[in-house]
């Protein structure tokens, strides 16, 4: 299969590197990455490792693929999608956090398909990418139930070793995912906590009601999605990530933009749209982008 990643960082040069050695793997990426893995190749190492030399590339338009990986920030989905209108692509798959497939179905022909990824990236250097956990792909098509192309994508994951499992219940697994987000991300990252501090305290009851708040939305979008299965899903994911810092404190730590807009921003801005308010999330939301505004980031 020809694959475009459009915007290998961590993760999509980490995915983009474990598919190269079955698939034909162009990299859109930023220099001086771009240059390095073009050069010299890729490495990838931690809990994956292997040597490896996809294409790679800072042009952004014109390519021709069956399949393109959406893996930038969410905040720059929509510059990805229009530089993907400039391509011939047979199908696009978003693995990034937040609610971004809407911005890409908006905007591209080609047929959008929904991702999530659990697999730990990060980068190294120009050119060197750690597999920081090895977890698990799942897509399948943006408004549930069975294709016969996200069947095609899963083979082409696993056909290089990834694990990749294809859904028909992509709705309910996005907004279950937003949940946890929302809870886990938000609070996190505001209160400069490692995600086991969530468990059975103030916070944690924070992070409850902005995944509860984010089931209900869920409902008013027609997804059966119970505030009670939200809540065990933050939960579950409080305990098996209890050392990881979250993204969202990763990027605060890191003075970068978050991902606030496409997570309790998208949550309130859903919500608003059915005449619903979501208190937790919008003071989450407005905390979040204060921080952004006061540190020049937006
Ligand atoms: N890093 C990880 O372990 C995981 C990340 N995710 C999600 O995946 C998405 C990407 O995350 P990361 O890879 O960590 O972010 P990142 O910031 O490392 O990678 C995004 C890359 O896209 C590049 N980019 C943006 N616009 C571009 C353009 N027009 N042309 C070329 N390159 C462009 C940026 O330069 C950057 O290198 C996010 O939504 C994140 O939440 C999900 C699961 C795990
Ligand atoms: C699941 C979780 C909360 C793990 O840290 C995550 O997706 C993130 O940090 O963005």
């Amino acid at each position: 299969m020809r694959i475009l990643v459009f915007g290998a960082g961590s993760l999509g040069t980490l995915v983009g590197g474990l598919l190269a050695p079955v698939h034909d793997v162009t990299l859109v990426a930023r220099d001086p990455h771009a240059a390095r893995v073009s050069s010299a190749g890729l490495d990838i190492v931690g809990a994956e490792s292997a040597h490896v030399s996809p294409a790679a590339t800072t042009t952004e338009t014109g390519h021709d693929a069956d399949l393109a990986l959406v893996t930038v920030k969410s905040f720059d989905t929509a510059a990805a999608a229009d530089a993907l209108a400039d391509c011939d692509v047979g199908a696009v798959l978003s693995l990034q956090n937040g609610l971004t497939e809407e911005t890409l179905a908006s905007r591209l022909d080609a047929p959008v398909l929904a991702g999530t990824a659990t697999y730990g990236a990060r980068l190294v250097e120009p050119g060197r990418i750690e597999c920081t956990g090895v977890g698990r792909i799942v897509l399948g098509a943006l408004d549930g139930g069975p294709d016969p192309l996200a069947e095609r994508v899963g083979k082409a994951f696993r056909d290089a070793g990834l694990n990749a499992l294809v859904a028909t219940d992509m709705p309910r697994r996005r907004w279950e995912k937003l949940a946890v987000n929302a809870g886990i991300n938000a609070v996190t990252a505001l209160s400069r906590v490692e995600n086991g501090a969530l468990a059975g305290d103030d916070a944690s009851e924070l992070a409850h009601r902005a995944a509860r708040e984010t089931a209900r939305v869920a409902r008013l979008e027609r997804v059966s999605l119970p505030n009670r299965v939200a809540r065990e899903a933050l939960d579950r994911v409080v305990e098996k990530t209890a050392a990881n810092r979250s993204s969202m404190l990763q990027d605060v730590a890191a003075e970068k933009r978050t991902e606030v807009d496409a997570i309790n921003g998208a949550v309130v801005d859903i919500a608003a749209e059915h005449g619903f308010e979501v208190p937790t999330n919008r003071t989450l939301a407005a905390l979040l982008r204060a921080w952004e505004r006061g540190a020049g980031l937006r």
